[in-house]
């Protein structure tokens, strides 16, 4: 087996900021408008190791905050680490924050050259290139306009166009592409696709557990600047939503301290079965299966309901039940729950599916959530791909 060469090295990075925090405004009133500031050091990136092969796709993920942009910015020198190093190598291309790169005065066609030139292209590459960059944007009409006068779509348009025509070796891509209409952000991942094609090394951030189990072969999660998990995607995904599970619950507590009862149920087991009761782990596509859940209440709760969800591992939701929706009234009362949800047939297409199970109650308040309940797989014979089972027959008609 042969290796790729490494493109990014990140060693031991740590990323300090200093935060000046404003005291309130009668101390400010009394300090007779001097800055009273107070300073603090925040710590955005802790003890960050990543080597990253050329030719792959990165994706980092992380919830709000988590440090998955300033990682993008400091592997693209755009920020410099308080410790620690990082060596690149190749002709970097990044789409990081709106308008960063375009002088706001500007036209769009001064923008396109001066930044061309600040990512390594002559005038001559640009001006072979500047109409291909134009037709990719589709801003036309617009290029002779300063930019501040864009929306953020048409930034974003004009940026990646530039971006992906400077023939990069890495390309990094920061959430800005969420701002551009869906046809655009459809031709901004069949560009990144091409770029994977051409053994290109994309590194983007992304809250999207579809796009990153989609796009990459390879996902970084960071956690409070810290790393804290690296690996593939779908493994990435599931250590995300285990934390957004685990916050929601401390939240939970806090919400408690100030006066609600907490840990009002519990969601004791989950099981899937086949329709004979044994364990089910693997199905044939359009059999039957039971899931079973136990849950533990407490006497404050209420009108309760509980939903059952199939969804791909990447969290794309293919199927959903409600006791609520569907009239059934749960038993009120402490202790053991059990209810049980049957389907009789489950036609979906081969894969890996986890089963969501969460709790509620009927005015709102939030009794138990298990995301990632059970897991099982679908196998199925039938022609094609995809989420749902079905044996298509092709003819050749001419
Ligand atoms: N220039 C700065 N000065 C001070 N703090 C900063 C600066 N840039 C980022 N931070 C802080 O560092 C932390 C990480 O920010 P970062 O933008 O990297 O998070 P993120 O994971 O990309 O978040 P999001 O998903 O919201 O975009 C945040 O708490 C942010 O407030």
């Amino acid at each position: 087996m042969t290796t790729s060469p490494e493109i990014i090295r990140v060693t031991d990075v740590s990323k300090r900021f200093v935060l000046h925090k404003e005291k309130s405004l009668k101390e400010r009133a009394l300090r007779l408008g001097r800055r009273s500031d107070h300073v603090e050091d925040f710590w955005a990136l802790r003890d960050i190791n990543l080597s990253i092969e050329a030719g792959s796709t990165v994706g980092l993920m992380g919830s709000n905050g988590s440090g998955k942009s300033t990682l993008l910015k400091v592997i693209g020198s755009i920020i410099q680490p308080t410790t620690g190093q990082v060596l690149r190598r190749g002709r970097l291309a990044a789409l990081l924050e709106l308008g960063a790169g375009f002088h706001p005065e500007l036209t769009g066609r001064e923008n396109v050259y001066l930044n061309a030139a600040i990512l390594g292209m002559t005038r001559q590459e640009t001006d072979r290139s500047f109409d291909d960059i134009v037709d990719f944007s589709g801003i036309e009409s617009f290029i002779d306009t300063q930019v501040k006068f864009y929306s953020s779509g048409m930034y974003v348009r004009l940026a990646f166009a530039v971006a992906v025509h400077v023939d990069p070796d890495l390309l990094l891509v920061d959430e800005v592409l969420a701002v551009g209409d869906e046809p655009f952000q459809r031709k901004c991942m069949d560009q990144i696709r091409t770029f994977q094609e051409e053994g290109r090394t994309i590194v983007l951030v992304s809250h999207s557990a579809e796009q990153v189990g989609d796009l990459c072969d390879r996902a970084v999660l960071l956690r409070d600047g810290h790393m804290q998990f690296d690996g593939v995607p779908r493994d990435a995904i599931r250590e995300l939503r285990a934390g957004f599970e685990e916050d929601r619950r401390e939240e939970a507590e806090r919400r408690g301290d100030a006066g609600r009862p907490v840990n009002r149920g519990k969601i004791q087991s989950v099981r899937l079965l086949t329709d004979t009761g044994e364990p089910l782990e693997t199905m044939p596509s359009g059999s039957p299966m039971v899931c079973r859940v136990e849950i533990d209440l407490d006497d404050s709760v209420e009108r309760w309901m509980m939903g059952f969800a199939i969804e791909t591992p990447l969290g794309q939701r293919v199927y959903h039940v409600n006791t609520h929706t569907e009239g059934v009234e749960l038993k009120l009362g402490r202790g053991r729950h059990e209810v049980e949800f049957a389907l009789p047939a489950v036609p979906l297409g081969e894969g890996d599916y986890v089963v969501r199970i969460g709790a509620g109650e009927v005015a709102g308040e939030m009794i138990d959530l298990q995301a990632h309940a059970a897991t099982f797989a679908v196998e199925s014979p039938t022609a094609g791909n995809g989420v749902i089972a079905v044996d298509a027959a092709i003819d050749v008609l001419s």
